[in-house]
């Protein structure tokens, strides 16, 4: 039975969290993403001017899936696409011998110019795999019945070194109770309920909850338009900034906590959080952690608040459901 551990290295301003990953005989830095099931890097086969800078994926050591091919739009309009091998991956010393290894061919410009990212490593559910004709399982999917439990953790932290676990829940990494909600797998992302939102101006309009997934691969925190609204509402100088997509508030701001009710249990995100980065470097205006989530359909707990909490992604029952406890 595997377990293992692997470290999150959080990005400048906590934009994406990586984590080491040894595929074939390359050892390339991947940005774990809840929010999908691709497991994707560049390659040898990836176009210099787009690869220049990233760890490459040498497909020599993998057995190429013949006719097999990948294509990914992420929320965000960023892609990629390319050909598959199946090649040995090891994530924390948990190996799995013959993992599905999308070779990217090409990347569009977000990819390229994140060089400290050489790919992603999809922990959604398989059924939103992209490849074609027909679709592979995520990492976590080719090793689940080999872990101890079929389950993963993710403990991010801001500003700080966080760690992903893979078969086993890790008693120190949290405090008090893990409190359990069911996941409805249905649109592939590991989706629950929150139950209302409270703190920041008209108390960010308690008791609307929603549906939401929890996504490791999103940096912000991505509400309904009336939250989001109300919590700015109380914070001096914030504003929704048109040319920026989004609310704005002063770098030297102390904005309030933000809760959130899951499971009948309240989370806080420490408002420093929500402080998120100035625009650009030197800006004395920041960008808020916390944003509207109109046009995508449901609330994206990205890592502002994955950060706060520890969360356990647990298939090992009859169906999977998502644990939450305090840090
Ligand atoms: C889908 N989850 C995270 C994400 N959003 C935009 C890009 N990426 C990787």
């Amino acid at each position: 039975c595997q377990t293992g551990e692997v470290a999150a290295d959080p990005q400048l301003y906590d934009q994406s969290y990586l984590s080491p990953v040894t595929i074939g005989n390359s050892e390339l830095m991947l940005d774990f993403d809840t929010g999908s099931a691709d497991l994707w890097c560049f390659s040898t086969e990836s176009p210099a001017v787009q690869s220049a800078g990233h760890g490459l994926y040498n497909p020599s050591t993998g057995t190429e899936l013949d006719g097999a091919f990948w294509d990914i739009t992420y929320g965000d309009q960023s892609a990629a696409s390319g050909n598959v091998f199946a090649d040995k991956v090891v994530v924390g010393g948990v190996t799995a011998t013959k993992q599905a290894i999308e070779a990217a061919t090409s990347v569009s410009y977000e990819f390229t110019e994140d060089v400290a990212s050489d790919g992603l490593l999809g922990l959604a559910f398989s059924s939103i795999n992209t490849i074609l004709p027909q679709p592979q399982t995520t990492f976590f999917d080719t090793v689940r019945n080999t872990l101890a439990k079929a389950v993963f953790t993710v403990d991010l932290k801001k500003g700080a070194a966080g760690s992903y676990t893979f078969g086993y829940i890790d008693s120190s990494k949290y405090s008090g109770a893990i409190t359990y909600v069911p996941v409805n797998t249905a649109n592939g992302f590991w989706q629950f309920t929150a139950d209302g939102y409270s703190g920041g101006g008209n108390n960010a309009s308690t008791g609307r909850g929603g549906v939401a997934i929890a996504d490791t691969g999103t940096s912000l925190l991505y509400l309904p338009a009336s939250v989001a609204k109300g919590y700015y509402s109380g914070v001096q100088g914030a504003s929704f900034d048109f040319r920026q997509g989004g609310y704005t508030l002063p770098c030297s701001a102390t904005p309030p906590d933000f809760n959130v009710a899951i499971g009948g249990k309240t989370f806080t995100v420490p408002g420093s959080y929500i402080n998120y980065a100035p625009l650009r470097a030197g800006s004395s205006t920041c960008f808020g952690g916390i944003q509207a989530d109109s046009g995508i359909g449901f609330s994206i707990f990205g890592d502002v608040f994955l950060k706060a909490v520890y969360a356990i992604f647990d298939d090992s029952g009859s169906s999977p459901k998502l644990g939450f406890a305090a840090q």
